[in-house]
């Protein structure tokens, strides 16, 4: 689900970025801990990722490369994870997208980073072959 909305910018305490998806951590979710795995996780920032990479190339993109991801918090049933995008650089064919995942905890509202991650994404055509993006 994508979301309208920009994120402050410049505080270091606020999400980075724009609100690209939003969903709930559900029991389905969970490793044996009881937490939420981190591959959700994982792949609810490439989702927004992807995203912000469709938007940016305006049309297909693929995940090439995923560095310095770091779990910082667990995420639990109930909380509802934010992930925020910002396109921070544009090659050729690729860009790379900062990714944030954000807990807004189901009890307190309290709302919490629990990962970033540095996501490259290729633009494609429609054989698969890396394109262009468009300036
Ligand atoms: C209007 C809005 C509506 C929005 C509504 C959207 C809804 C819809 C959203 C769906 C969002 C889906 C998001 C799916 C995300 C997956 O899950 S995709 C699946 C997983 N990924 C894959 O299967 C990709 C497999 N890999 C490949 O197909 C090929 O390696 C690639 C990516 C096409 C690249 O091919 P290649 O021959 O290696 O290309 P090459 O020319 O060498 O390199 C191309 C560029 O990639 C860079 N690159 C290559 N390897 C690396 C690397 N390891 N690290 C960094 N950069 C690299 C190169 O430097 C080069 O960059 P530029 O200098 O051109 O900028």
């Amino acid at each position: 689900m994508q979301v309208s909305g920009t994120a402050a910018q410049g505080d270091e305490e606020a999400p980075q970025g724009d609100l690209t998806v939003r969903t709930i951590a559900m029991p389905a979710d969970t490793n044996a801990n009881g937490d939420i795995f981190g591959g959700w996780v994982l792949s609810q920032m490439d989702q927004a990722g992807g995203i912000a990479g469709v938007e940016r190339a305006h049309g297909r993109v693929v995940t090439v490369a995923v560095d310095a991801m770091t779990f910082i918090r667990p995420v639990s049933v109930g909380d509802v994870l934010c992930v925020y995008t910002r396109v921070s650089h544009v090659g050729r064919t690729s860009m790379k997208i900062e990714v944030e995942a954000w807990a807004r905890r189901f009890r307190t509202q309290h709302r919490e980073r629990v990962t970033r991650a540095t996501f490259t994404f290729v633009a494609i055509d429609d054989e698969g072959r890396p394109r262009p993006i468009p300036t």
